[in-house]
């Protein structure tokens, strides 16, 4: 069994950006800038955003974060957009999810530039995925395929299995993962809450991507021998033993299941730190698109 280890990964794409920044200073030219606007006070998002200024810097980019208060209007979010659409300074923004209730997401998301749209939420950059026309893909499936690619995992003629529909990973990873090329050519199926025997779906399955949410969902007896498992499951289980009060857990119950995969995602340290990876690598793409 091999751990696709995202953060080993990770960290060679980081300096993989950091020498083409350095190629970029060295020629005078302005360097990549990252905005994040973080609406309220969610405590894994602002982990997750915290981690995204950090890995910015790390590379040598430039990055704004934006906080606005849990009680945001919809227009004071969609103001703070347009400000950020026509802010030449800024090569490509994101809106932390989730958003608060009274935020209509889909809504906020479409009123996003595609130009500086680096989580490739738009419904234009996503209509292009869908099409294998060239764009900003969504940094989590964007981080599964780097895996995949990174560790020669064979996805042609393989049965792929992506539980959860989500527009950030399950609907995205299950049209990359039927795309032509590689990581790609696979035959999909995708599972969702009213699906019905899903041990029988992922029992046939070669390539099991689990996007639920559900800590340790996925058990032993649901899964083939020498069957490649992503686990993209982050949840934050209470633990008062541990010294932040709780522990990351993915869908995958990995002790076991480890013992029958052929490769497998750790959590922590599988998708999670590739997701901050391919954003910056979006943004790298975003500065290069618009000079
Ligand atoms: N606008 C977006 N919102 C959200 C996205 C996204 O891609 N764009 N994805 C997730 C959250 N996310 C990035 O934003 C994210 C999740 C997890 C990690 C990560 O590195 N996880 C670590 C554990 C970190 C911890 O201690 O909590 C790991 O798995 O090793 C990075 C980014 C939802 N929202």
């Amino acid at each position: 069994m091999v751990i696709l280890d995202g953060k080993k990964v990770s960290n060679d794409i980081k300096n993989e950006i950091a020498a083409e920044v350095k190629k970029m200073k060295a020629k005078g030219e302005k360097v990549p800038h990252l905005a994040a606007i973080i609406v309220g006070n969610d405590g894994a998002s602002l982990t997750y955003v915290a981690s995204k200024v950090k890995a910015c810097e790390r590379v040598g980019f430039e990055s704004t974060m934006i906080r606005m208060s849990n009680t945001t209007s919809e227009i004071e979010l969609l103001d703070k957009i347009d400000e950020l659409n026509n802010n030449p300074d800024i090569d490509g923004f994101i809106i932390q999810l989730p958003l608060p209730k009274q935020i209509d997401t889909q809504k906020v998301l479409m009123a996003v530039d595609p130009d500086k749209d680096v989580d490739g939420f738009h419904p234009m950059n996503f209509g292009k995925m869908a099409l294998d026309m060239s764009t900003f893909i969504p940094a989590t499936p964007f981080g599964i395929l780097e895996l995949l690619d990174r560790y020669n995992v064979e996805t042609k003629g393989k049965h792929t299995v992506v539980i959860g529909r989500s527009h950030i990973v399950g609907r995205p990873m299950s049209i990359l993962m039927g795309r032509k090329g590689f990581p790609g050519n696979s035959t999909v199926t995708v599972t969702h809450s009213h699906t019905k025997n899903i041990t029988q779906i992922t029992s046939q399955a070669d390539i099991i991507i689990s996007a639920l949410g559900v800590p340790n969902f996925l058990k032993a007896e649901m899964v083939k021998d020498d069957a490649v498992i992503i686990d993209v499951g982050i949840t934050r289980v209470a633990d008062e033993n541990s010294p932040k009060g709780y522990v990351i857990t993915g869908d995958v119950d990995f002790e076991n299941v480890s013992k029958k995969a052929s490769f497998i995602t750790p959590v922590p340290g599988g998708v999670g730190p590739m997701t901050i990876a391919m954003l910056l690598k979006n943004t790298l793409l975003a500065r290069e698109l618009r000079h």
